[in-house]
């Protein structure tokens, strides 16, 4: 097994018929620890499935370095940089049976002896025969171990002498881990694996995978569009954006401290509401008419920033529907969705029009054109200067604040 380090690495695609080259993954600088599982994370076309790719060897990079282990492989051709790459549409192959597509990646290993190729050749022509005429070498043994294995993992045994058609879609899934597994190579690579499945498959093989990582301890990069996947699955997300790196944290860190307004939006759904406001006198923010209290490390940045004009950012759970006062504020409810264990409800604020997502209980009985009062826990204040960098956000490092650099 092995970690992975990208350095400064580059990916530019060039353009199509005089057209501009197309930049796709710039100056990357990121370490994945081994036994790590990482999940990458961005919008759509931020170069996520170009970096598992490139980690697979499918792309050359325009410049920098792909470490694996202490090995650069960028000029290391796929089939010898020991990764197994899943992706969302399974990539079986379509005319074998469950037990030969686990075992292709096996098969195929190259370095073998003339006399060990001969033994495999007869172990393998020798198959269809009755099991006291079968000839079986010492790999061909090790191959049908593996496979027992790793269909035991993933309760395929019964599927084993099945063709992919014959198989529903996270059964198909299932196989594909397989296949990656029974290879077990130092990386895992995995391309939104579970986007196919419906909602409750989606959940048990979540699990199943993020278990068997953890058995295996194989080092991981997996990507999703889905924020449960990203918030539950991972020891850590990277958020990529235009194809650089965002932030680097556990999901918590990220969640409650992004560093910038692009992580603060992308991160969490709904995401938080963004308000501009001016630093007001004793660690307040104010908004229209209103004033807002300030606690925690962000408070204590407060005070060299009175009178600037920043953005505040608020999560869906800082809001609190209260009984009216005069320091509350006021919002006209737009639509609410009842989630069961949950309620969202969307609102427009009376002081300067805003829209806000507030999460409350399910059975707060709220209706569209209601009037709500909502406090806002003052310990929850994000904020963000005019260049979308967090100010004060919590070092996870020293868990202390990083104080605003002052111009
Ligand atoms: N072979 C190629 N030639 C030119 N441009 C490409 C090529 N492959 C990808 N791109 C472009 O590179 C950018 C990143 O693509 P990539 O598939 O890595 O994005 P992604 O983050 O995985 O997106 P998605 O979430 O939609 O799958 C996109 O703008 C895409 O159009």
């Amino acid at each position: 097994m092995a970690g992975v380090r990208f350095e400064a690495l580059s990916k530019t695609y060039p353009g199509r018929r005089g057209s501009e080259p197309v930049p796709v993954i710039r100056e990357l600088d990121l370490s994945i620890e081994d036994g790590e599982f990482l999940v990458l994370v961005g919008p759509s076309g931020c170069g996520k499935s170009t970096l598992l790719r490139l980690l697979a060897g499918l792309e050359s990079p325009t410049a920098g370095e792909i470490v694996i282990g202490e090995r650069p492989v960028s000029q290391v051709r796929p089939g010898r940089r020991d990764v197994a790459m899943v992706f969302q549409s399974y990539a079986l192959y379509p005319h074998l049976s469950v037990r030969d597509n686990l075992s292709f990646g096996l098969r195929r290993s190259r370095h073998r002896s003339l006399p060990q190729l001969l033994q495999d050749q007869l172990s393998q022509l020798s198959r269809g025969l009755p099991a006291f005429l079968r000839v079986r070498s010492p790999r061909e043994e090790l191959i049908e171990q593996r496979v027992h294995t790793v269909a035991q993992a993933l309760e395929l045994e019964p599927l084993l002498d099945r063709l992919p058609k014959e198989l529903s879609g996270g059964q198909k899934q299932r196989v594909a881990l397989g296949r990656a597994m029974a290879r077990k190579p130092a990386v895992f690579l995995m391309d939104e694996p579970l986007s196919n499945l419906d909602a409750k498959l989606r959940n048990s093989t979540r699990t199943r995978i993020v278990d068997l990582q953890r058995e295996l301890g194989t080092t991981t990069v997996y990507v999703t569009h889905d924020q449960v996947e990203a918030m539950t699955m991972g020891h850590r997300i990277a958020v990529l954006n235009q194809g650089r790196l965002q932030q680097l944290g556990t999901p918590m860190e990220l969640y409650r401290w992004p560093s910038n307004l692009f992580v603060a939006q992308f991160i969490g759904s709904p995401p938080m509401t963004m308000l501009p406001v001016v630093i007001g006198p004793g660690a307040t923010l104010l908004l229209g008419s209103k004033r807002l209290s300030v606690e925690g490390p962000l408070a204590t940045a407060l005070p060299v920033l009175e009178g600037q004009t920043l953005t505040a950012g608020l999560r869906p759970e800082g809001w609190r529907v209260a009984p009216a006062t005069n320091r509350n504020l006021p919002a006209s409810v737009l639509h609410c969705e009842v989630l069961g264990n949950e309620q969202l409800i969307s609102c427009r604020l009376h002081d300067g029009d805003h829209l806000v997502q507030v999460r409350t209980e399910p059975d707060l009985t709220v209706k569209p054109d209601d009037v709500l009062h909502l406090d806002a826990e003052p310990s929850g204040w994000r904020l963000f200067d005019a260049s979308g960098e967090a100010i004060a956000w919590q070092d996870p490092v020293t868990a202390g604040p990083t104080l605003p650099e002052l111009n």
